[in-house]
């Protein structure tokens, strides 16, 4: 095992319902990283982007936010483990998000986890080279053309037991065509279409296609319900 600990940059950790994908309601815990290159316009978490020294703080001060701001917290896997049985989390699922979770060595925070007795999951762009338990549940949520530059990594499409995608238009649809030819995933890799931020023609576009190709569909349920 690498020797050196690795430190995690938290922006948010809570409990909720997980909302999106094959385990929407799911109780879960959510570790949500902080900092992201990638640059997606409709990104429904840009306070996650920076990562400031400024905006460093403590554990505590992290876990006493009200609102989403880009304040973040030091961590290391054991410490984290140490603050769930704190906060009295009762959830066994742990959705590693961000941000963009996969910019940092996420193996000492899976072993740990996994050892405790949790299961883990991580939401990530498909950009950066993944570095997980073998466990690890992979969610991608492929990102193309976005102003970041970053591409979606072929090695990421295989590893990925979901693929979510995030769609408003057909033209993302025809991209998401073109990347599965390009990038095939696993034969037995979920695909699901997420509507962007609830519009209504997004919504009509992703359910037609979803039927269309015997895809999922993924609303973000905590939006609909208000939950974080
Ligand atoms: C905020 S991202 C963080 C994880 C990682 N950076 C990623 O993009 O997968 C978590 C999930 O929210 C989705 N998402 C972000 N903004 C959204 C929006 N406005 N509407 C629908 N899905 C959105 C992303 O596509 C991703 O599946
Ligand atoms: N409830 C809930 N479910 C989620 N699934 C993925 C989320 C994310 O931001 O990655 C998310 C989130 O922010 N809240
Ligand atoms: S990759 Fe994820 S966190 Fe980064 S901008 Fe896009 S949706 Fe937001
Ligand atoms: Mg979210």
């Amino acid at each position: 095992m690498n020797p050196i600990t690795t430190l995690y940059p938290v922006n948010e950790l809570f409990e909720t319902i997980q909302g999106e994908g094959m385990y929407t309601g799911t109780p879960a815990i959510f570790l949500r990283l902080q900092g992201c290159p990638v640059g997606c316009p409709w990104c429904d978490t840009q306070h996650t982007w920076e990562t400031s020294e400024d905006a460093k703080v403590s554990a505590q001060q992290m876990l006493a936010k009200t609102s989403a701001t880009a304040q973040w917290a030091e961590l290391t896997a054991a410490q984290l483990l140490e603050l769930f049985q704190q906060q009295n989390f009762n959830a066994k699922h742990v959705v590693i998000t961000g941000g963009e979770p996969a910019m940092f060595d996420l193996r000492e925070l899976g072993q740990t986890l996994e050892q405790a007795g949790y299961r883990l999951q991580i939401e990530t762009s498909g950009t950066f080279e993944l570095k997980l338990t073998e466990n690890t549940w992979v969610t991608v949520s492929p990102k193309l053309d976005m102003p970041g530059g970053y591409l979606v990594r072929p090695d990421c499409m295989k590893r990925a037991n979901e693929i979510k995608y995030p769609v408003a238009m057909q033209k993302h649809i025809d991209a998401l065509d073109n990347l599965l030819r390009r990038c095939p995933p696993r034969a037995d890799a979920l695909i699901a279409l997420q509507p962007i931020s609830q519009r209504p023609r997004a919504t009509e576009l992703a359910i037609k296609v979803c039927i269309e190709r015997n895809w999922r569909l993924s609303v973000q349920l905590h939006k609909y319900l208000n939950i974080e």
